[in-house]
């Protein structure tokens, strides 16, 4: 498929990747526009003037500047997925989906923010104490995951996407996830997602080549 959907964004970035995660499942060809966070290039006018907000993923289709990479993600799923399975229609089911994208953005991925920027761009000492919290989180997660082989079910969704970009991250950078069986079976099952290593496995271990170091894990 080919069509003139253009993406700002750095594959360091896991917002970044689930949204490229989410193209290669369907096929979707993207203009790739890289911006280079370190060298402010988010911050250019002709940035600011899409996105004024200055983050990546920007997605730009038609009319339609998106940014926010799980509505991102929803949208390219339905509007242009072979069928709902990605993002799906019933109600109750995306609501599930649904769940699980906000459960990475304000819970799961959002801890382990806060234990991993302060060192790995602050300077700071990391503070170890913060990793309780994110293995919580991780507990929850394995014990959702019982008995399904993705996060929702038997298959995979656009939380699914969302969720492995943000653990590649974490575990790229040496947090080891080894005591949770469930969440270890699904991050194996998801290197087996269409395009997996280009979308989502060099960009994780890009960065965290640069922070891992800082972080003592
Ligand atoms: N909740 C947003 C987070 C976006 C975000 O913070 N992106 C970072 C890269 S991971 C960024 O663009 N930072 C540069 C900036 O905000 O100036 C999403 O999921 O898209």
């Amino acid at each position: 498929m080919s069509v003139p959907v253009d993406l700002y964004y750095t594959d360091i970035s896991a917002p970044c990747r689930a949204v490229l995660l989410t193209a290669e499942s369907i096929g979707l060809k993207f203009n790739k526009k890289v911006i280079n966070l370190s060298a402010g290039e988010q911050h250019k006018p002709e940035f600011l003037a899409l996105n004024p907000q200055h983050c990546v993923p920007t997605m730009v289709d038609g009319d339609l500047i998106l940014w926010e990479s799980r509505p991102i993600c929803s949208y390219l799923a339905s509007q242009y997925g072979n069928d709902d399975s990605l993002y799906p229609k019933d109600p109750k089911k995306r609501a599930e989906v649904d769940r699980f994208l906000y459960f990475d953005m304000g819970t799961f991925y959002h801890r382990w923010g806060k234990f991993m920027y302060p060192p790995a761009f602050k300077g700071q000492q990391p503070d170890h104490s913060l990793l309780e919290p994110v293995r919580e989180a991780c507990g929850w997660l394995d014990s959702w995951l019982e008995g399904k082989d993705y996060v929702t079910g038997s298959n995979v969704t656009v939380a699914d996407f969302s969720l492995i970009a943000s653990l590649t991250t974490m575990t790229e950078m040496g947090f080891n996830i080894d005591q949770w069986k469930n969440l270890s079976v699904w991050a194996k099952l998801c290197k087996d997602l269409p395009g997996y290593h280009e979308a989502n496995h060099v960009g994780a271990a890009k960065f965290g080549a640069f922070v891992k170091s800082k972080l003592q894990l």
